[in-house]
């Protein structure tokens, strides 16, 4: 039977996370209600509005179109149901979500900077989602990738739950660096080498030093955070944080580091600090302790924080996590003696591609 392909997808930003959301799109059943019908990466865009097709990736090289915002609103407008999905970390396009969702498009997105930064166009994202018109709103990968992090805040406070605090290991990047580099001996890896493999691995921010200065932790949290405040039955204590920059977030990069433009540039310099935290690992190493990077969202005392800390080589946080593994630990009244726990990766394109296509199928 012929699909009605009655959902209009376009997609922003064909990265490592965009390809792979466009593969997964297109191996989707025939009888999926959804057509794929622009692309655009930092430079080209394609649109058709009777579909693309696997050899998307040639013909968006051979585009000679360049992206603008404005004509694809137009473009999209006209088509009856349509998501777009940013797989960019974009704060231009991010910036739009308030005119798409106002003009009935809905916004799917691992991005987290629209729900991370200005409180104002947070504020002005939840509002355009409340009106009879408006589009709606997914991203459930902006918190550990693919896992079920967003989805299941929303179900326990809109059901009625309290949270009393949030904490785990959020950064995908930050877990697979010291799961590598502490593992409770006193010596192993240089620490450079682990962040150029995690950057290799694809878990890192297009700019590794947005992972390692704990804003991406602070981000994540900041989402965690202002979830709470909008979908929950009862308020809670926690602030009204105008930006990410209000959690409060201890940096791991060295200071002559700072502000360095490229990527590149980072990772070459990096291993300039190996000593310095060699000795970090081995000071916890000497206490039977290893280095992890966590974040806290305390619902009762309103505190949020980022920051590298020590735990027990006993602890979940040292023997269950591996690879890029982010774990979630739920402590809500219902779940009080015991926390929901939500654990596995936390990073790289398969998985997070996952958790950007499993939202377009729930706006189906
Ligand atoms: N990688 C991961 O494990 C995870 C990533 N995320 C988030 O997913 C998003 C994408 O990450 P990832 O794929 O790893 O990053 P990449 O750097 O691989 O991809 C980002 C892409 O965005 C494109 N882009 C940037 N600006 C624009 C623009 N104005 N218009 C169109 N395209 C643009 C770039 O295009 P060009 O190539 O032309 O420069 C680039 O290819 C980020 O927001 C990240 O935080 C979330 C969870 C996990
Ligand atoms: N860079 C991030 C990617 C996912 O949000 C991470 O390492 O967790
Ligand atoms: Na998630």
């Amino acid at each position: 039977m012929a699909s009605p392909q009655n959902i209009h997808v376009a997609v922003i930003g064909v990265g490592l996370v965009g390809s792979e959301l466009v593969t997964q799109l297109l191996a989707l059943p025939s009888s999926s209600p959804f057509k794929l019908v622009s692309l655009s990466s930092s430079t080209r865009t394609i649109f058709s509005a009777t579909g693309l097709s696997s050899t998307w990736k040639s013909q968006l090289s051979a585009s000679a179109e360049k992206p603008d915002l404005t004509r694809l609103t137009q473009q999209l407008s006209g088509l009856g149901k349509v998501a777009l999905i940013d797989n960019t970390s974009s704060e231009d396009i991010a910036a739009m979500y308030p005119t798409w969702l106002n003009a009935g498009i809905s916004v799917i997105t691992p991005n987290k900077k629209a729900f991370s930064g200005d409180l104002s166009l947070y504020e002005q994202i939840i509002a355009a989602t409340r009106t009879q018109t408006g589009g709606r709103v997914f991203n459930e990968a902006t918190v550990g990738a693919g896992l079920p992090v967003i989805g299941t805040l929303k179900d326990l406070v809109g059901t009625g739950d309290k949270i009393v605090k949030i904490e785990g290991v959020f950064s995908g990047t930050m877990s697979y660096i010291f799961n590598e580099f502490s593992t409770g001996k006193p010596d192993g890896p240089a620490f450079s080498s682990v962040v150029k493999i995690a950057r290799e691995k694809g878990y890192t921010e297009p700019h590794p030093a947005d992972d390692l200065n704990g804003f991406d932790v602070a981000r994540k949290l900041t989402i965690l955070s202002r979830t709470i405040s909008t979908y929950a039955l009862a308020p809670t204590a926690l602030p009204s944080l105008k930006s990410f920059a209000d959690v409060q977030t201890a940096s791991l990069i060295p200071p002559a580091l700072e502000g360095i433009p490229t990527g590149d540039e980072f990772i070459a310099r990096l291993p300039e600090f190996d000593a310095q935290f060699d000795q970090m690992r081995a000071e916890a190493s000497k206490d039977g302790q290893v280095l992890r990077f966590v974040g806290v969202v305390d619902a009762v005392s309103g505190q949020i924080r980022a920051g590298l800390e020590r735990y027990p080589s006993t602890h979940p946080f040292a023997t269950s996590l591996g690879g890029s593994d982010n774990i979630i630990m739920f402590h809500t009244e219902r779940y009080g003696a015991r926390p929901l726990i939500v654990q596995g990766a936390g990073a790289g394109a398969a998985v997070t591609a996952m958790g950007v296509l499993g939202d377009l199928l729930k706006l189906a």
